[in-house]
């Protein structure tokens, strides 16, 4: 694990930090390879000016720490564009103060940077791209330093119970204890939650004996309820009961039992939306959403299938064959509604089609991924490139409606500049230029 720090003065800068303890692993630069933390200290420049010069050069840095004091204070002035997620501005009481607390956050951010080149991690959470690599970051954030509820977001089989499972192991506590899944798909309403709470013996017909449930076995641990935006009503009222004052009572019993866990929850819903509807409970909704984070789409990170190709072969036997380039090309290619979940059973089928071969060859594709075989989307695009020849548009004219509809899309999807911009694969700056070019200019 290597840190980088870019600073004006990077000399001056380390110094200050190894004094202060910082790890031997943070190296100090004026340039250099990531992963890096952009420190940049409010000191006579216009700090909106500095930080654009370093985040021109390096647009998604693992950290980007602005420091001040009282007296530079006014100099710091964060722009709209800055990648929001990332900014950390300190104010502190003076200099010697404000290194010291620079300090902390670098070493911090010199662990999570080890804990994502961890081997174990990146076997496990196979992907190297901007997008994976960040979702990664939170989760070991969320999971290292924070304690509260966790709420994963995203499309089914995109990563979100692997992901729960991080944020379970990184908790240097709820490790030690178990990981209790529960699918709240399955829960039968004849039961009344009798798989989350427990019950005692005779509590139904066929209630023989007692027995607990998800909450007491996740004591120690973490809960883990997938597909929250399931749960009836009645059974939100009683989880809201457990996560607020940590007890709950089996069904047909009366007596309040303790169970201390860390709550996961993941949904491919839009949970707010269902708030907004009334269908998902308001009070509950922000008790499981301490802390959310979105797990992005196999599309959004399709420079990670052909690592997760060689995962997937890895997986199926102990000789995986070598895949042809022919045949790598059409898979990142395709388009996966099932995300990786998707492409495993995929690459799990070519694989035993083939097996026993020590090259994946074309043979293996079948009519699915056949070369004129183009995906939805394409032919979806291809269509709209027709009509707008149609229309007498040009090739300038196409690729700017296209790109200024990219654009939108991205924000409306994305819901910031910053997520857009890695939506779109730019910087921040670049997305916000472009956006400046009003449609009229660009006739
Ligand atoms: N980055 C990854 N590296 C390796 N395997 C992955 C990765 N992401 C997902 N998988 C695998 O893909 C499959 C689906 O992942 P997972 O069950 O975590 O998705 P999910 O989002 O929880 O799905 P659902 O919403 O349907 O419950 C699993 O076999 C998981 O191990």
């Amino acid at each position: 694990m290597r840190i980088v720090l870019h600073h004006d003065d990077p000399r001056a800068l380390h110094a200050a930090l190894r004094e202060r303890g910082v790890s031997d692993e943070v190296e100090a630069s004026a340039s250099g390879d990531g992963p890096f933390v952009v420190v940049v200290i409010a000191q006579g420049e216009r700090v909106a000016d500095a930080a654009a010069r370093w985040l021109r050069r390096h647009p998604l840095p693992a950290g980007f720490i602005v420091g001040c004091t009282p007296a530079t204070r006014a100099d710091c002035q964060p722009e709209a564009w800055w990648p929001a997620s990332l900014c950390d501005m300190v104010l502190a009481d003076d200099e010697d103060i404000l290194l010291d607390e620079i300090a902390r956050r670098v070493d911090r951010l010199a662990e999570m940077e080890s804990i994502l080149d961890a081997e174990w991690l990146r076997e496990r959470a196979v992907g190297a791209s901007a997008i994976w690599r960040n979702t990664l970051r939170a989760v070991a954030e969320i999971g290292r330093f924070g304690d509260g509820a966790c709420l994963l977001l995203g499309e089914s089989g995109c990563g979100k119970e692997l992901l729960a499972r991080l944020v379970h192991d990184l908790d240097p506590v709820r490790r030690r204890g178990p990981f209790v899944v529960v699918d709240c798909t399955t829960l039968s309403p004849e039961l009344s939650g009798s798989e989350l709470f427990g019950h005692a013996k005779g509590a139904f017909t066929h209630a023989v004996s007692a027995r607990d449930g998800a909450v007491a076995m996740a004591d120690g641990g973490t809960l883990f309820l997938d597909e929250i935006g399931e749960l009836e009503p009645r059974l939100q009222a009683r989880l809201l009961r457990v996560i607020q004052e940590r007890t709950y009572k089996r069904i047909g019993e009366d007596v309040w039992r303790k169970s201390d866990f860390r709550l996961t929850c993941a949904t491919n819903r839009d949970l707010e939306g269902e708030v907004l509807a009334g269908r998902f409970r308001n009070d509950l909704y922000f008790r499981i959403a301490r802390w959310t984070v979105r797990a992005p789409s196999l599309a959004e990170r399709r420079d990670d299938i052909p690592l997760l190709v060689a995962h997937f072969l890895a997986e199926h036997g102990d000789a995986a064959p070598q895949v042809m380039p022919e045949v790598m090309q059409r898979l990142v290619a395709a388009d996966y509604q099932g995300n990786v979940r998707e492409l495993r059973n995929v690459v799990l089928r070519l694989a035993d089609r083939q097996r026993g071969f020590r090259v994946l060859s074309t043979g293996c594709l079948g009519d699915a991924f056949a070369p004129g075989a183009s995906s939805g989307w394409e032919q979806t695009f291809a269509l709209a490139v027709e009509g707008a020849l149609d229309a007498g548009l040009g090739l300038k004219n196409i690729g700017q409606i296209a790109e200024t509809l990219a654009v939108e899309l991205a924000e409306r999807r994305a819901g910031s500049t910053s997520r857009a911009a890695e939506l779109l694969r730019v910087t921040p700056r670049a997305l916000q230029l472009r956006r400046q070019v009003r449609p009229s200019d660009a006739g």
